[in-house]
C-alpha cells in the first residue's frame, strides 16, 4: 500500500506526547512549531502516489505496491532503482530532511537481507524482524530511530546486577511472558515528531557490563509511557517563509526519547541482553550500508543546492568573472562531482550480502560518509565567504514591501543592473537560512554527528580496509631494491666511525 499525504497527516493525530519545553503539543499537524514541516513530509508521500513518479518511487511485490526503499536488491539494476528513488525524494526536500522515511526504512530493509544474524537460541527474533519489515512495508510506515545513550549516562556505573539501575540510559527494567518494559532515555530521534514508529537500538558500542541497555525493539510513536522531548522549534521561531524559507518548512525535529514503563510485546523485540549483537545487526547485515547510502545521496542533493546558490551569489554580487572567485566555484563544483562519483561507485562496485542479495560498496559508502563529515562545515564557510556582508546590507525583513515609500527607495538603491532589490533579498535570505541561521548551524552539527561522531565513522573505514593487501604493496616495492652494490665497504666505514670515541 502507498499512503497519501492526507492519510499520513491523519495518522499523526494519534495522541503522541511531544513536549516543547514545558508545553505539551496537542497536534503536530496544526501546532505552529511543526505544521509546515508536517506538510513537507506529507508532500513526499504524495510524490510517491503521483503517476508521474510511480515507477521511480514504488515497486510491485506480493500483489501490492510498495515504497522504493523497501526493495530488497538482487542486482545492480535494483540498487540503481533504490538510489534514483532516494535522489528524487532528496531533491524534493533539497536534502534537508536527513531522516526522511527512506533512511531508517533502508536500515530495516538492509537488515532483512541477512536476517540470520538475528537468529539466537530460544528467541524468534529473526522472524520478528521479517514480520516487522512486512508490517512497515505493507502499511507504508515512517520509522525514525534513537540509537545512542544520552550524554550524561557515561558517568554512571551500570550496576547491571543490582535491582536499582542508576543510569538514565534506556534499559530493560522488567520482562514477562508478554514482553519487556523500558525505562530511561535515548538519543536522539530526528523526525521523531513526524514518524509512525521509533526503532530503539545501539549504534554506539556498549561496554560489556551494560547488558540491560542492549535491547533492540520498535515502538509506535504514541506508545503509552513514551514521550518525545523536542529541541527548540526553528519553524516556530521563523516569522515568515520569505525571511526563513527553510526553517519555516523543513525543520525535521530532533527529540530525546523518554520511556516511563513502556511495554513492548516480544513480537517487536529484535535483540536483548547481548551487547555485541545489539550493534552487529547493523554492520553484519545490509542495514548500515543501505541506510547510510541514503544519507550520501541526500547529502548530494543538498550540495547541489549549495553549489547552485554559490554560483547565483557570485553573479548577484558581480564577482563571478574574477579568477579567484571562479577558482572557488570550481572547487565547489569538484566537490559536488566527488560525492556524485562516490555514490555511483558504491552501486557499480556492489557486494553480495545474505542469500542472493546485493549491497552498495561498503568501503566507498564509509569513505563518502567520512568525506561529508570532513567537508560540510568547510563548504558552508566557503559559500559564506562568497556572500561577503550581503545579508547585513539587506533590510531587516520583508515588511519593507508593506511600506510603499520605503519599498520604492529599496528598489531604487538596492536593485542592480540584472536583479531587482527584492530578488537579491530573496536570494540572500535563502542562503543565510541554509548556511548561517540557527537552522543552518543545526545542519552543520547534523552532518557531523548524525551517523555517530567522526571517530566512530572513521573506525568503520579502519575495520574494512584491506590492510594485508595494502601492506603487500609496500612489501613489493621494498623487495624491488636492496643494499647498494658497495654495501660491504659502506658498512665497514660506518663500523669504524662508530668505534672512534667522540671527542
Ligand atoms: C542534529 C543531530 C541529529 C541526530 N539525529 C539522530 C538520530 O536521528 N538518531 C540517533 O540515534 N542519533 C542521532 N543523533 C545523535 C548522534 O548520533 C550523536 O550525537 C553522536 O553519536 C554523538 O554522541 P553525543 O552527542 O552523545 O556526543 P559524545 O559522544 O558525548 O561526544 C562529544 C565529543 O567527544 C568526542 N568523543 C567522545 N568519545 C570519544 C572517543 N572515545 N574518542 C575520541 N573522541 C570522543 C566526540 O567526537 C565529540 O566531539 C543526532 C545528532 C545530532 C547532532
Amino acid at each position: 500500500m502507498l499512503r497519501t499525504g492526507a492519510n499520513y497527516l491523519r495518522s499523526l493525530r494519534d495522541g503522541r506526547k511531544i513536549y516543547l519545553g514545558g508545553h505539551l503539543v496537542d497536534d503536530v499537524t496544526t501546532h505552529p512549531a511543526f505544521r509546515n514541516s508536517a506538510q513537507s513530509f506529507a508532500r513526499l508521500f504524495d510524490l510517491k502516489c503521483n503517476p508521474d513518479h510511480f515507477d521511480r518511487l514504488s515497486f510491485s511485490e506480493d500483489g501490492q505496491r510498495h515504497s522504493f526503499y523497501f526493495k530488497r536488491p538482487r542486482s545492480r539494476q535494483d540498487l540503481e532503482f533504490r538510489t534514483a528513488g532516494h535522489k528524487a525524494w532528496a531533491d524534493a526536500s533539497y536534502g534537508l530532511f536527513g531522516r526522511s522515511p527512506d533512511h531508517v526504512g533502508s536500515f530495516i530493509t538492509g537488515m532483512t537481507c541477512r536476517p540470520e544474524v538475528f537468529d539466537v537460541p530460544n528467541h524468534g527474533f529473526k522472524q520478528n524482524l521479517l514480520d516487522y519489515y512486512t508490517y512497515i512495508r505493507d502499511n507504508d510506515l515512517y520509522v525514525s530511530y534513537a540509537t545512542h545513550p544520552p550524554q550524561g549516562a557515561r558517568n554512571y556505573s551500570s550496576d547491571a546486577g543490582s535491582s536499582f539501575f542508576k543510569s538514565p540510559a534506556l534499559h530493560v527494567s522488567a520482562m514477562d511472558d508478554e514482553g519487556i518494559t523500558l525505562h530511561g532515555m535515548k538519543t536522539l530521534a530526528t523526525g521523531g515528531a513526524f514518524c509512525d514508529e521509533i526503532w530503539i537500538g545501539n549504534l554506539t558500542p556498549l561496554a560489556p557490563d551494560r547488558i540491560k541497555e542492549a535491547v533492540t525493539c520498535a515502538v509506535p510513536a504514541n506508545a503509552p509511557g513514551l514521550s518525545l522531548w523536542s529541541r527548540r522549534s526553528m519553524e516556530q521561531a521563523a516569522p515568515n517563509t520569505f525571511d526563513y524559507p527553510l526553517s519555516s518548512r523543513f525543520d525535521e525535529s530532533d527529540c530525546m526519547l523518554v520511556c516511563d514503563n513502556v511495554k513492548v510485546p516480544w513480537s517487536r523485540v529484535f535483540t536483548i541482553g547481548n551487547v555485541d549483537l545489539s550493534r552487529a545487526i547493523y554492520m553484519e547485515t545490509g542495514g548500515h550500508y543501505f541506510g547510510n547510502h541514503q544519507s550520501n545521496v541526500r547529502f548530494w542533493a543538498k550540495l547541489q543546492l549549495i553549489v547552485g546558490l554559490a554560483n547565483k551569489i557570485a553573479k548577484s554580487a558581480g564577482v563571478r568573472g574574477i579568477p579567484a572567485v571562479q577558482e572557488t566555484l570550481g572547487k565547489l563544483a569538484a566537490m559536488e562531482a566527488t560525492i556524485a562519483g562516490l555514490i555511483a561507485g558504491q552501486v557499480a562496485d556492489h557486494q553480495p550480502v545474505g542469500d542472493g542479495y546485493v549491497v552498495v560498496n561498503q568501503r566507498y559508502m564509509y569513505a563518502a560518509l567520512s568525506w561529508c563529515q570532513d567537508n560540510y562545515g568547510l563548504i558552508c564557510a566557503t559559500v559564506r565567504e562568497l556572500m561577503g556582508g550581503a545579508i547585513f546590507q539587506m533590510p531587516a525583513d520583508i515588511s519593507i514591501v508593506g511600506n510603499d515609500q520605503m519599498n520604492a527607495l529599496f528598489e531604487t538603491y538596492w536593485s542592480t543592473e540584472h536583479e531587482s532589490a527584492l530578488d537579491r533579498m530573496k536570494l540572500y535570505k535563502l542562503a543565510w537560512d541554509l548556511l548561517a541561521s540557527e537552522f543552518g548551524a543545526r545542519h552543520v552539527q547534523y552532518e557531523n554527528f548524525y551517523a555517530g561522531p567522526p571517530f566512530l565513522v572513521r573506525a568503520h573505514s579502519m575495520r574494512l580496509a584491506p590492510w594485508a593487501s595494502l601492506d603487500q604493496t609496500v612489501d613489493k616495492l621494498m623487495a624491488s631494491y636492496d643494499l647498494p652494490a658497495n654495501s660491504a665497504s659502506f658498512h665497514h666505514t660506518q663500523q669504524i666511525e662508530a668505534a672512534i670515541p667522540a671527542e
